[in-house]
């Protein structure tokens, strides 16, 4: 019997290559990051060929790690950055553009002018989003209004579009299969999570040719193998899903009302509510969680920080005052508090609950005695209250006081952040022992749908927790804190508007 389910993790920063067996215990790993560009201010792009050799590298490299061949690996299961768009020719496979990321904002105009026309409830009532930036409807009209002999070759039925989970299948099957599954086609803005199906009405309204769209399957299903010349024997692809939505699979939130959090590049509250759509009136949007067989989908509430780990990436990277984004803890521990320094990391607008796509990134409450830590510090902090300020949005919306908080993603291996999202919050944070629940998750999607796991039970019986932190902070300080988030983020509202 073959020994691991392989995931492929498709980051918005990095790719990763996870080997898991039959325990959910992680075998091999490999990792590499990925070039960003960055063409104008709040433009946010990458190089879809680079995401390609990159994860296939990642790949081979996590099978070599442990001498893995091809018939070890029962199933492949795909995860990834969601709403990043790209398209690409049908037969020479070339993107024509760069993929334009989730974080870039150049749509926002185009949005506001969806919304001056009124439609901003219809499309909330078919796809659960908010007409923003952030989805990849607009991005692909950009492409087509923008890259010259886009739209016709579109109509023509010479491009494909596809959000990274389909791209990614597509490359791995040598150009055969063109697909994404009901989660990731709920990030898009054109996907009607009532009905399932590409929404004709906004297809007309934006302008894009149904012929472009993948087949929308579900999260479990092999959808075909990987080309022989990739790995040598082929290999089943047997899930996708939006790596938010994997990571509510990898942490078992099954039942509704379960959920967690998720600190990567941006910071990703998700709630699974079951069968049942719900709308949010605290800014939160509808997802589809996943679907395991056709035509029945489980449902989310999702509160969407764009900037968590990233402001982390900036203090390393741009303003180059820590080494490595750990050591921000180290930092963070030097001083007692952030001396009334707030950073709010709006570097590309404001997700939930604000919805604000011309606020920018501010820094508030600077005096002379301000250092770096101070900064650091705040910064880590800026994490913890935008999960709050999600947090209290489902909390009202869901009519649930969640007892505990289950959280996973790179930054959650950050002790001081855990320990002060759990004082800001005022409730316990659960860390599972193993924090790549997105790449988990969508090994187990794969894995179920090639029988080397039987059932949901399996997962469950899997999890397993790390370190519980408690509130320390006695309320009142909390809620002192707290009123002064409120205050700097008032500050950072509509900055980039004219
Ligand atoms: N110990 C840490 N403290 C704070 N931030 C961290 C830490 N470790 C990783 N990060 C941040 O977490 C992010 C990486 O997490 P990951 O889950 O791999 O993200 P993604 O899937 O979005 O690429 C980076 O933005 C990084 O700055
Ligand atoms: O790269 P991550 O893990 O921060 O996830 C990005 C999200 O999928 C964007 O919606």
């Amino acid at each position: 019997m073959a020994k691991y389910i392989m995931a492929l993790d498709a980051g918005t920063t990095s790719n990763r290559c996870i080997l898991f067996n039959e325990k959910g215990e992680i075998c091999s790993v490999a990792q590499k990051e990925f070039t960003q560009y960055y063409p104008q201010p709040s433009w946010v792009e990458h190089d879809a060929n680079e995401i390609w050799a990159t994860q296939l590298g990642v790949a081979i490299e996590a099978m070599a790690k442990i001498g893995a061949k091809s018939t070890d690996i029962a199933a492949i299961g795909i995860t990834n950055q969601r709403e990043t768009t790209v398209v690409w020719d049908k037969n020479t496979g070339e993107p024509v553009y760069h993929a334009i990321v989730w974080q870039c904002r150049r749509t926002s105009e185009y949005c506001d002018s969806l919304r001056e026309k009124g439609l901003a409830d219809s499309f909330r009532e078919k796809t659960g989003l908010v007409i923003d930036a952030y989805f990849s409807g607009t991005k692909l009209r950009w492409i087509l209004e923008n890259v010259p002999g886009a739209r016709e070759r579109a109509e023509k039925g010479e491009l494909l579009f596809g959000t990274i989970d389909t791209w990614l299948i597509w490359k791995l099957s040598g150009g055969k299969i063109h697909v994404t599954d009901y989660s990731n086609a709920s990030r898009t803005l054109l996907y009607n999570i009532k009905e399932l199906k590409w929404d004709d009405e906004i297809l007309a309204e934006l302008n894009i040719p149904k012929c472009m769209l993948p087949e929308v399957r579900p999260s479990s299903a092999v959808y075909g193998e990987t080309d022989e010349a990739l790995f040598g024997d082929p290999v089943k692809i047997a899930g996708a899903a939006g790596d938010q939505q994997a990571a509510l699979f990898g942490q078992a939130c099954f039942t509704p009302g379960e959920a967690k959090n998720t600190y990567g590049t941006g910071c990703f509250m998700l709630m699974n509510i079951g069968d049942k759509i719900k709308y949010s009136k605290n800014g939160l949007v509808t997802t589809i969680a996943w679907g395991l067989e056709e035509g029945r989908v489980s449902y989310a509430l999702e509160g969407s920080i764009f900037v968590a780990g990233a402001a982390i990436q900036w203090l390393r990277d741009e303003l180059k005052i820590v080494d490595t984004s750990p050591d921000s803890e180290y930092y963070a521990k030097k001083v007692a508090d952030t001396n009334g320094v707030y950073v709010v990391p709006a570097f590309v607008g404001l997700g939930a609950p604000y919805w604000d796509q011309y606020a920018r990134g501010t820094i508030v409450g600077l005096t002379r005695g301000a250092n770096k830590s101070h900064l650091i510090r705040a910064t880590l902090e800026s994490l913890a209250y935008q999960t709050y300020d999600v947090l209290k949005a489902m909390e009202e919306d869901s009519g649930i006081s969640l007892a505990a908080l289950k959280v996973d993603g790179g930054a959650c291996k950050n002790n001081f952040l855990m320990q002060f999202q759990s004082d800001v919050i005022q409730a316990p944070v659960r860390r599972p022992m193993c924090v790549e629940t997105t790449a988990m998750g969508a090994a187990y999607l794969a894995g179920l749908a090639v029988g080397y796991w039987k059932t949901k039970d399996d997962v469950l019986n899997n999890w397993a927790i790390d370190n519980e932190f408690k509130p320390e902070m006695c309320p009142q300080k909390a809620q002192e804190l707290i009123d002064g988030w409120k205050k700097a983020v008032r500050c950072s509202f509509g900055w980039a508007k004219d």
